[in-house]
């Protein structure tokens, strides 16, 4: 990839793990300890359909990483044999079924995580609080909010540009909410520095910046994605997810003189991905764009027309695949901040793992894909011909005489 070297992948710094701010060990492991007469799920197989006949346990004193209604739903499921015993032996069953898709490991992170956040949200004061729930009218610029009403293709479109296929641009926030968000971010920071409190960067590769989920606005971030993300994606990236987004991670970053200066070539941990400048005065910084890859083909050549300098301006928008490959080149000079939202599809990341040919969104896959299929048509082709020459050689070679009995 011409001057870009590797992408890396970019991800969310671990959780709160021994960062410092009083974060609770995490729990003991309840998988031991089985109860008697409790043989391990795997000895016996769940139903795959639900007994609705059966009557499910109470569940709701039940504390936990799972809601109560989960055990519910999932008592349903429990073999026949199991359906009468005690309570104990059940809840021990699911516990170690659900322990399979979540493992300890990761329940302790975001227990953790969790923690870490109810710790800031106790002891921040948001400077801002109309920030903190939603309100369109003076979030965005009336011309986004039109185009969002009209919930259409050519509406989206109306006030778009892409510049390269799959980068769309467009105005979208209000200068008053890019203030308003500039100075709840700077009196988020304050408090850090006066508080000394230990708090993760927004990912893997930034020193500055913060996760806006993290200190009240996660609610009315969800929002901003299923009501003013999700419908453009729905649109322009049905292939990667951009229909059944269900999950994001929101953070600003900071570039220029004592910030972090630039970000090098990756791909997001996300299935799409809203990049707005927030402000405030800055030369630099252009965000580089080339072409769409799976994990396969993260480092292949980039080709030229997949190249593409995008220049932020405050208040502007870029809307990309999180696949699409990227990288903020040097803020020169003034300082750049910018909003990002990675929206991420779990039906999507689930449905991948099934999958190999991702052709539909990849541009190395749709390259291979369809030199295979020159290949194959010249091979048949091939195969015609030879057989062709050997009819007529066969024909040729044929006294007339076998080939008059042979036609009439
Ligand atoms: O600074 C930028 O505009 C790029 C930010 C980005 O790509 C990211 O944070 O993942
Ligand atoms: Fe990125």
């Amino acid at each position: 990839m011409a001057l870009d070297g590797p992408a890396e992948r970019r991800d969310e710094p671990q959780s709160a793990m021994g960062n410092g701010n009083g974060v609770a060990p995490p729990p003991p492991s309840r998988s031991a300890g089985r109860p008697p007469g409790a043989a391990a799920y795997t000895d016996q197989r769940l139903r795959l359909n639900p007994n609705l006949e059966h009557n499910p346990q109470d569940y709701s004193d039940v504390r936990g990483e799972y809601a109560p209604a989960v055990y519910s739903a999932l008592e349903r499921h429990l073999p026949p044999s199991l359906l009468d015993s005690n309570r104990e032996t059940k809840l021990q069953l699911m516990r170690e079924v659900l322990g399979h898709y979540w493992p300890q490991g990761e329940r302790n992170k975001v227990q953790r995580h969790k923690e870490y956040r109810q710790k800031i949200l106790h002891q921040y004061k948001p400077l801002h609080k109309d920030l903190y729930k939603m309100r369109p009218s003076s979030f965005f610029l009336p011309t986004f909010l039109e185009a969002i009403r009209t919930n259409t293709e050519e509406g989206f479109k109306s006030i778009m540009t892409e510049p390269v296929p799959g980068v769309y641009s467009f105005a979208m926030l209000q200068p008053s909410f890019c203030e308003m968000l500039l100075q709840e971010v700077e009196n988020f920071e304050k408090w850090v520095h006066a508080t000394k409190f230990k708090i993760i960067r927004p990912n893997t590769m930034n020193k500055y910046g913060a996760v806006l989920d993290d200190f009240g606005l996660e609610v009315m971030l969800t929002q901003f994605m299923e009501q003013f993300i999700a419908p453009m994606s729905t649109v322009f990236y049905p292939e990667v997810g951009g229909g059944t987004l269900d999950t994001h991670h929101a953070f600003v970053v900071e570039y220029g003189k004592d910030r972090d200066v630039e970000l090098g070539f990756h791909v997001d941990d996300s299935e799409v991905t809203l990049n707005v400048c927030l402000g405030k005065h800055f030369s630099g910084g252009e965000l580089y764009f080339r072409g769409i890859r799976c994990d396969t083909h993260v480092n292949s050549e980039t080709q030229h027309e997949e190249m593409y300098d995008y220049i932020h301006v405050p208040g502007r928008a870029v809307l990309h695949r999180g696949r699409h490959r990227h990288g903020a080149r040097p803020t020169s000079s003034g300082l750049r901040i910018n909003l990002l939202l990675w929206c991420r599809s779990s039906v999507f990341r689930e449905m991948k793992k099934y999958q190999k040919d991702f052709s539909g969104w990849c541009a190395e896959c749709k390259r291979e894909k369809r030199e295979r299929q020159i290949h194959a048509v010249k091979a048949t082709k091939l195969v015609n011909c030879h057989l062709c020459k050997t009819v007529y050689y066969m024909l040729l070679l044929t006294p007339c005489s076998i080939l008059i009995r042979f036609f009439i």
